[in-house]
């Protein structure tokens, strides 16, 4: 039987705790029956408790990677990652500005829920200036939210606001995610995409093993965008898989322990 599957692309950094970054990317792919490919920008030493190095790969290298798979393969979505820095932002904006029919959805990394900062300083006007004009979905954080609208988010007016605010600065939408306040505002993203503004509304799971949360989510959406859903549609679904690998999030290592991507083989 022949088998011509999506095919997803992640730019993004290595977890070696498995959590987050391109090894939560490549397992949540798989989930939804899309062939997975990568392009590495940085390694990081990292468990449940924190990150305690990080080395960056060169921008030829991060762009080298990226050609070999869309020459040859072929992808119709992308998420980004962990960019680190401005040389590689820039590179990576620079290469996404030649692609055509690839959805992007840009996870603009900053800080680690463990909080190490994920970025450079200078790295952050560039990924403002060059990356997210191209995403076709934006996904910051609580935090990421606040430096990128340079607005306080404290409540869900404050979200709401703050995506109108983001979404100005050129991304196609932009779904500001709840995971970092307490209570019930944990389970509610804000979705503004120019017309529609709405959120989107889960349970909140009673965990504190979230790590990889955003970057599953990013991951999820763009995996739902090459099977052909719409931006909105493709965000719902991924919610629900993050929402139903946190209900399985795994307790291990001493810090905060990853979501359980592979629930589906649990609950058989
Ligand atoms: N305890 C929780 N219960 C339900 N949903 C959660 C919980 N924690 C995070 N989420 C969801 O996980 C997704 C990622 O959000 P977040 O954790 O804020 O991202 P990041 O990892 O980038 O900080 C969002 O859809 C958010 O609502
Ligand atoms: C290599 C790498 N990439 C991204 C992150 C951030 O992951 P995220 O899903 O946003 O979740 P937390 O780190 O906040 O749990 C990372 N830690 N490492």
């Amino acid at each position: 039987m022949v088998h011509n599957p999506p095919v997803a692309l992640t730019i993004a950094g290595s977890d070696s705790g498995g959590g987050a970054g391109i090894q939560a990317d490549l397992r949540t792919f798989s989930f939804h029956a899309v062939h997975g490919t990568s392009a590495l920008t940085c390694i990081t030493a990292q468990n449940t408790q924190g990150v305690s190095r990080v080395d960056a790969l060169a921008p030829e290298s991060v762009i080298a990677q990226i050609e070999a798979v869309v020459s040859d393969i072929g992808i119709q979505a992308l998420k980004t990652g962990m960019l680190l820095n401005q040389s590689i932002i820039e590179a990576v904006a620079g290469y996404l500005q030649g692609l055509e029919s690839v959805d992007c959805v840009i996870d603009p990394v900053m800080v680690s829920r463990t909080g190490a900062q994920l970025i450079a300083d200078d790295a952050i006007a560039a990924l403002r200036q060059h990356l997210i004009p191209l995403a076709t979905v934006l996904t910051p954080n609580r935090y990421e939210a606040q430096i990128l609208s340079g607005q306080s988010i404290s409540t869900l007016d404050d979200m709401k606001a703050a995506a109108q605010t983001i979404q100005g600065l050129g991304a196609n939408a932009v779904m500001i995610k709840g995971g970092g306040f307490d209570g019930e505002l944990r389970g509610v993203d804000v979705w503004y995409d120019g017309t529609t503004l709405t959120q989107l509304t889960t349970r909140c799971i009673d965990t504190t093993d979230t790590h990889g949360t955003g970057c599953t989510l990013s991951a999820a959406i763009a995996a739902n965008l090459s099977l052909g859903h719409s931006p909105l549609d493709a965000a719902k679904h991924a919610k629900d898989y993050v929402t139903k690998a946190l209900s399985y999030s795994l307790r291990i290592g001493n810090g905060q322990g990853p979501v359980g991507h592979f629930y589906p083989l649990l609950e058989k």
